[in-house]
């Protein structure tokens, strides 16, 4: 499976079981709980140079206690390996906290 390869539902489901992540159709969406805007601001700032060095970057919508991942392969117009691999890694560093 290429990194290009558009993954359907059943394909990412058990890479997001467990996760916050939910298949959106042409992308995968999740949001977490940050306490505060600045608690989102945080996490945001811990996921940017992991998207940086994967060159793979989510879209984000930071709230007043929330922020919301959408992550999609722009390039293919959909999901690939490479927004598991990216929402897997989101996961991690929004449960630490
Ligand atoms: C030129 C650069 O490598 C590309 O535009 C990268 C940048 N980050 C990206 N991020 C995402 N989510 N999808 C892409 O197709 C993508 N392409």
């Amino acid at each position: 499976m290429s990194d290009s390869t558009i993954l359907t539902a059943d394909e990412t489901a058990g890479d997001l079981a467990g996760t916050a992540f939910e298949y959106a159709g042409d992308h995968l969406v999740a949001t977490f709980d940050t306490g505060d805007f600045l608690g989102a601001v945080r996490v945001l700032d811990t996921v940017a140079p992991i998207a940086e060095e994967m060159n793979h970057h989510p879209d984000v919508r930071l709230g007043y206690g929330s922020i919301t991942f959408f992550v999609s392969s722009h390039d293919v117009g959909g999901v690939t390996a490479r927004d598991l691999q990216l929402a897997r890694r989101i996961q991690e560093i929004a449960e630490a906290g």
